[in-house]
């Protein structure tokens, strides 16, 4: 008896850019015919020298900047989390923000309440509703605008330097919680950073110089590039 194995359905990319092309003047190009695919479910990072294209990029993927030519895909929801958290948080308590991020959604009070708990209780923020976000350490904070992600069920989290202004402890705690959503909850996250001691919890990562992608796999892979 022969067994005939069905083919595996192949999963499409969370992410999928074609030959995008993006400048701020006719004659710059800060992106020149990127292409690149991020699985479902992995946590990947953007990497490059500064003024290489990877904040250009994050915003033409979030749908902040129209590319010039190319295709882009993401999966939607997406969320943002940007360097500061003090331009994204903008309600006065953390429960506010949270619920904040639902506005647009067709949901009763007790649905909101149910979505910003179950939130904070993926990034550890259970029981702080009520807390003033001037209270919040900055790791905090930065979980908080997670929370608002999580909150609108985001299948992609984008984070332009999440970890910029944060203590090593803090900044380690940050990236494990991220790691932890993309294990347990299937999301699919693309990490901005200059940190390569960062790149050992990536699944891949894709490196960017001068508006082209220069290399795209393996972490391990990808250093030797960094340094050439
Ligand atoms: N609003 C803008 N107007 C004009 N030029 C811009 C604007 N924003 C960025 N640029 C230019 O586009 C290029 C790419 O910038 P971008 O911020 O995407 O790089 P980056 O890789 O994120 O840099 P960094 O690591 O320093 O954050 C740079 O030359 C930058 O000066």
């Amino acid at each position: 008896m022969s067994i005939v194995q069905k083919p595996m359905a192949a999963i499409p990319p969370a992410i999928h850019l074609k030959e995008v092309s993006f400048g701020w003047s006719p004659e710059v190009l800060v992106l020149d015919q990127v292409s690149l695919e991020i699985p479902r479910g992995q946590l990947w990072m953007l990497l490059g020298r500064n003024g290489s294209g990877k904040s250009t990029l994050v915003r033409i993927l979030g749908g902040l900047l129209p590319p010039q030519s190319g295709e882009v895909y993401v999966e939607q929801p997406l969320g943002f989390v940007f360097q500061n958290p003090d331009h994204q948080l903008v309600m006065p308590s953390v429960g506010a923000d949270i619920a904040f991020s639902l506005n647009g959604e067709a949901l009763n009070y007790w649905q909101v309440r149910e979505r910003v708990s179950a939130a904070l209780q993926a990034v550890n923020l259970q029981g702080l509703e009520r807390r003033p976000i001037y209270a919040l350490s900055g790791g905090q904070k930065q979980r908080v605008a997670i929370a608002g992600a999580i909150a609108r069920h985001c299948r992609v989290l984008l984070l332009d330097e999440p970890t910029a202004l944060l203590d090593p402890d803090s900044q380690r705690e940050l990236l494990g919680y991220v790691r932890q959503l993309v294990d347990t909850q299937g999301m699919t996250a693309l990490w901005v950073t200059h940190r390569l001691d960062e790149l050992a919890q990536a699944d891949g990562a894709i490196v960017l110089d001068r508006g082209k992608v220069i290399g795209q796999g393996a972490p391990t892979d990808m250093i030797p590039l960094l340094h050439a």
